[in-house]
């Protein structure tokens, strides 16, 4: 049975709709990523499934139960990042911490959790004290520490540096590696690209297309793109006439083939037959970047 289940979820605010038509499901130990522009609707889907609001229509299940009318069982088992500035700003890290450990039945070790998140040093620390990078992995560990079967996380590494981007992505992976299901909202390519197993993506709220990453690009565009410097001057056709390639560019010194299917075998067997080398060969595969758009419209930020 899915972890989560998501059936034509419908609610406006007022006048505006937020969210038009939203379903997908999520199953067991998957890492599952909500991507889209902003104000797709991707916060008030997973605010509906925290039981935060109600939804207009549509049917939503967490762990087989109902996200507004179990609500109490499923904090105990659905552990949700919170947003900036939900938190206390005098608490110190271990008092918050140490907190949220006590709502739980089954909590996992305050301590551990602290060094593993790099925040071990700042248990005396207040909340407002800590920078933002820090703040945010203590949400992290916040969210972590009732040692969920699910983990909601909403923008996870807003804010950090590259470094702490890094080891964050690193710890959700190990997260999920103990059974734990995820379910990251996020509109930053590469974090999905990295994390996730498979992708919503939400535009204008409805769903577009849910898939892996790699079935996203593929789905979209089977472009590559080879980029070389000719050791002595090419006559473009050459490359044209082959059934690989779609377009030839001359940028500077520069050929850009644009083709698909094994275009670069086909390119660098057919330079070979001219006595061509490639110098500063290159090939450039569409990305996640690429589908976002082609679906979307929008650019990513
Ligand atoms: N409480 C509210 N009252 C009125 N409109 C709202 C409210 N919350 C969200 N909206 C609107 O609903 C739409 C969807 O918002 P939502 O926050 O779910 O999108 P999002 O995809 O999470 O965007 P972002 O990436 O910017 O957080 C937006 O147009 C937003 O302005």
């Amino acid at each position: 049975m899915p972890v989560i289940e998501v059936e034509h979820l419908h609610k406006r605010y007022g006048d505006k709709v937020a969210v038009e038509d939203v379903s997908f499901t999520v199953e067991r130990g998957e890492i599952f990523g909500i991507l889209g522009p902003n104000g797709a609707g991707k916060t008030t889907t997973v605010e509906c499934l925290e039981g935060l609001r109600t939804p207009d229509r549509g049917r939503l299940s967490v762990l087989g139960l109902d996200p507004r009318s179990d609500r109490v069982e499923l904090r105990q088992r659905v552990g949700v990042q919170l947003q900036e500035g939900r938190l206390q700003d005098k608490l110190r890290v271990g008092e918050l911490i140490d907190l949220y450990a006590a709502f739980y039945r089954e909590p996992a070790d305050p301590e551990r959790l602290l060094s593993t998140l790099g925040l071990a040093e700042h248990r005396n620390t207040a909340y407002k004290k800590l920078s933002g990078g820090q703040q945010q992995r203590l949400s992290i560990a916040l969210a972590l520490v009732g040692s969920p079967e699910v983990a909601v996380l909403d923008e996870l590494t807003t804010g950090l540096d590259p470094q702490a981007r890094r080891d964050t992505w690193d710890l959700i992976e190990a997260v999920r590696d103990r059974g734990v299901t995820i379910l990251l909202v996020t509109h930053f390519m590469a974090e999905a690209e990295r994390l996730c197993d498979r992708i919503a993506v939400i535009d204008a709220g409805r769903v577009v297309a849910v898939d892996t990453p790699a079935g996203l690009v593929a789905g979209v565009t089977d472009e590559q793109v080879v980029r070389f410097r000719p050791s002595a001057p090419l006559d473009p056709g050459a490359l044209e006439a082959l059934p690989e390639v779609r377009r030839v560019e001359t940028r500077g010194g520069q050929l850009v083939v644009h083709g698909h299917g094994n275009v670069l075998h086909a390119v660098t067997s057919q330079l070979a037959r001219l006595g061509v080398i490639a110098g500063d060969l290159r090939v450039e595969q569409a990305g996640l970047d690429d589908a976002f758009v082609a679906l979307t419209g929008h650019r990513p930020e």
